[in-house]
């Protein structure tokens, strides 16, 4: 709701209540219409304020109304009516002024915003645009260029920037209730015509044409698909082009269609499963809300390689104190000449003058006693890492908790070459670790829950989105990906180019395709955890059936000829040379994969894109619902939000999950059935008994799933 009151100085105070963001629902917006109309018809009021309560002024319209049908008064009318009236209306801005929150603000005639609100238009990231008035009054205050800026990237800006840009009038380190209530006294009887935003001249520059063309392309090329952005500028283009009224009727008509398409859908469900996995839950029944965390603020990092260096930072810009340890000199120095520059470097693009914390730098392992927290990022192998978890063990303090960064080794293994094996914890970081989002919290069957609240919550402190999964081989991420990965070499095996099965993935919106992303990686990296599984090295015979199940040696293969990807200038791809990043096709791969494939008694076959992308996607899919299956994830959007954070998953399309609800579950499941029969040695084609269970239940939508699973669990169905 929003409340009413007549202060002295004849100010009308409006404060939208709605915690803990005062988010626009139809009670506030109808409370608004009540105190705006009040405001008119009392003519003791002479100036009006709008502020929200608890210092947020507002975090825009109400998300979840979204899912439902329209009630309640709309904002257009409502924000026109403020922008009307006679009496002048000042925005309070703290805290926050986000999508509909910023364009009440802007119907407002000033704004006074305190320095540290955030303020912006971030409907872009859910799949819509700013349709009550913001993409018309905008490009009229800040000017098109920045109108473009903030409208197609939804970024949030200081109330500092604000000023620069223009939005608000004026800020303050104070109180920006207090402010705004003097100016509003102070400003009654002022002239308002050119403060009303909708009726004046959009700012533009002189090659508008040029402009909006050029910032298109751009849009285009980082949209990956998404619909919103291109909508944003067409929008912005009427605002330019167009008288308001116009352009104000083409911002609904653009909305109208990013509201009906899928997309708009799958990112507000990415929104709330970001906010879902936060509450995170283990099969003990130990939850986010009944078990405490302890607050971390010494930590070590062993192994300075890429995984820890980017750990150390992360953990430095969490403001911990930091022990790096890394026992071979040459990466130590290494190490002591980078990390700083990459802690300062970081610090600065996250607009900090230096990193909260600190990071020290030694060569031994009896300096990290006294720390709280150890994470451990040596070599991928499981023996080293077994003699390093029982020296930690004797080293540290018996309270310190004991961290791996592992991509997959077994945390239960780990945990009990210690002496306190509930202080164990797995902490999969993706690279670069201080800038990719996501963090695999891996629970072991002996990981306490405090341990696991500890270690989420000091992921949330390095600003990670962290997702807690069971410990089994691969974790969620990487078990997902093994056969879709698998999918697409039996694929080259059948006929079609790396060029071919990336262009397809690269389509449907990943920003990169498997073969490309493999010789980014490195194809040596799959080829040593093949190895350490026992399915390629010397002494393995070069079968296509390994393990009992059917198996593609060609990544192998590659990278025995050497061809470890951008590293050595050759891959799937060819690049100019070693590091080269730009990948060209390469008629040696075309002439290995003949000669792989005349070798095997393959007959090529040309491949439907439509196949390869079922193909791929829907083994990931299954693999998916399996995780669900054996308890290893929570619920459907642990496991979309793992693969929008860490696995470059489209987020305009929700997730994996997400993605197989909207295909449509028995469609998912008729598409395994059918590759099934025609590859019957494909294990990860077998579709999960879950799915098969959800589909008998009819398709229930992925908010039911958990409820489901756990209702088939207590039956044992699953
Ligand atoms: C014609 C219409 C045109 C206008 C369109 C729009 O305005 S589109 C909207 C444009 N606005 C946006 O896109 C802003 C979206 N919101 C944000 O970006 C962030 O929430 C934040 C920066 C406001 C606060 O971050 P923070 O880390 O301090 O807190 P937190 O993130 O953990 O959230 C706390 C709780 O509030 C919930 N909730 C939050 N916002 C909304 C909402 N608008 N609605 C409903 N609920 C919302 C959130 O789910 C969570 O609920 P839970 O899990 O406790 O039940």
């Amino acid at each position: 709701m929003a409340t009413f009151s007549l202060l002295p100085g004849s100010v009308a105070l409006i404060t939208l209540t709605n915690p803990p963001v005062n988010a626009l629902s139809a009670a506030v917006r109808a409370g608004i219409v009540q105190a705006v109309q009040r405001s008119v018809e009392d003519p003791k009021v002479k100036s009006v304020v709008i502020c929200g309560q608890n210092g947020r002024f507002c975090g825009g319209a109400d998300i979840r109304e979204f899912a439902g049908p329209m009630s309640g008064p709309p904002l257009v009318p409502l924000i026109h009516a403020i922008e009307a009236l006679d009496k002048p209306v000042v925005a309070a801005i703290e805290g926050l002024a986000l999508g509909g929150g910023l364009e009440l603000a802007l119907g407002c005639h000033y704004r006074i915003a305190h320095t540290t609100a955030l303020l912006g238009l971030p409907e872009v990231t859910l799949g819509l645009l700013p349709a009550a008035g913001g993409t018309q009054r905008l490009p009229r205050l800040a000017g098109l260029p920045a109108a473009l800026d903030l409208i197609t990237t939804g970024r949030h800006i200081s109330g500092t920037e604000a000023l620069e840009l223009g939005i608000v009038d004026q800020v303050t380190d104070g109180s920006a209730l207090d402010i705004a209530l003097e100016f509003a006294k102070s400003i009654v009887g002022r002239p308002l015509n050119t403060r009303r935003l909708s009726t004046l001249p959009c700012r533009c520059p002189t090659d508008i044409d040029n402009l909006l063309d050029r910032f298109m392309v751009q849009v285009r090329q980082r949209a990956r698909g998404a619909l919103a952005p291109v909508a944003c500028v067409g929008a912005l283009r009427a605002a330019a082009t167009l008288p308001y009224a116009q352009g104000l009727r083409k911002e609904r008509e653009l909305m109208d269609t990013l509201f009906n398409s899928g997309q708009a859908r799958a990112l507000q469900y990415a929104f709330f499963s970001q906010r879902v996995v936060g509450k995170w839950t283990l099969p003990s029944g130990a939850r986010w809300d009944n078990t405490t965390s302890r607050t971390i603020s010494t930590a070590a990092v062993i192994g300075l390689g890429t995984m820890g260096r980017g750990i150390a930072v992360a953990l430095a810009l969490a403001g911990m104190s930091v022990v790096a340890v890394e026992t071979q000199e040459k990466q130590l120095s290494e190490a002591r000449q980078m990390v700083p520059a990459m802690l300062q470097r970081e610090a600065g693009r996250r607009g900090l003058d230096t990193a909260p914390g600190v990071i020290s730098f030694c060569s031994s392992l009896q300096d990290v006693s006294e720390v709280e927290l150890v994470i451990e990022a040596v070599f991928e192998d499981m023996a080293l890492k077994l003699q390093l978890f029982r020296q930690l063990s004797a080293v540290c303090k018996p309270d310190t908790l004991l961290c791996s960064n592992t991509s997959g080794l077994d945390i239960d293994q780990l945990a009990a070459a210690t002496q306190r094996p509930g202080l164990v914890v797995g902490m999969h970081f993706f690279a670069p670790a201080h800038i990719m989002k996501l963090l695999e919290v891996v629970c072991g069957t002996r990981s306490s829950p405090e341990t696991v609240a500890t270690v989420m919550q000091l992921g949330k402190r390095m600003g990670k989105v962290s997702v807690a999964v069971g410990n089994c081989p691969g974790f969620v991420g990487n078990r997902m990906l093994k056969p879709y990965t698998e999918q697409a070499n039996f694929l080259l095996e059948e006929g079609a180019m790396p060029e071919q099965v990336d262009k397809v993935l690269e389509e449907f919106g990943f920003p990169m395709g498997v073969f490309r992303m493999s010789d980014l990686s490195g194809l040596d990296v799959g080829w040593r955890i093949r190895k350490a599984a026992g399915l390629t090295g010397p002494g393995v015979e070069p079968t296509r059936t390994r393990q009992g199940r059917r198996y593609s040696p060609l990544p192998d293969q590659m990278c025995e000829a050497g061809r470890l990807g951008q590293k050595t200038g050759r891959g799937w791809y060819q690049y100019d040379g070693p590091g080269g990043r730009v990948a060209r096709s390469d008629p040696w791969v075309q002439t290995f994969l003949d000669a792989y494939r005349a070798r095997h008694n393959l007959a090529a076959r040309v491949i439907a894109a439509e196949e390869i992308l079922e193909r791929c996607l829907y083994s990931l899919i299954n693999e998916g619902f399996k995780i669900l299956q054996d308890g290893m994830a929570a619920g459907p959007e642990d496991i979309d939000a793992i693969y929008v954070f860490g696995y470059g998953w489209p987020r305009h399309r929700g997730g994996p999950m997400f993605h197989a609800g909207q295909v449509g579950l028995a469609r998912v499941l008729e598409k395994l059935e059918h590759y099934q029969q025609l590859h019957p040695d494909v294990a990860p084609m077998k579709p999960s008994m879950l799915l098969r269970r959800l589909v008998a239940a009819g398709s229930p939508p992925i908010q039911k799933w958990r409820e489901l699973i756990h209702r088939e669990r207590v039956h044992s169905q699953l």
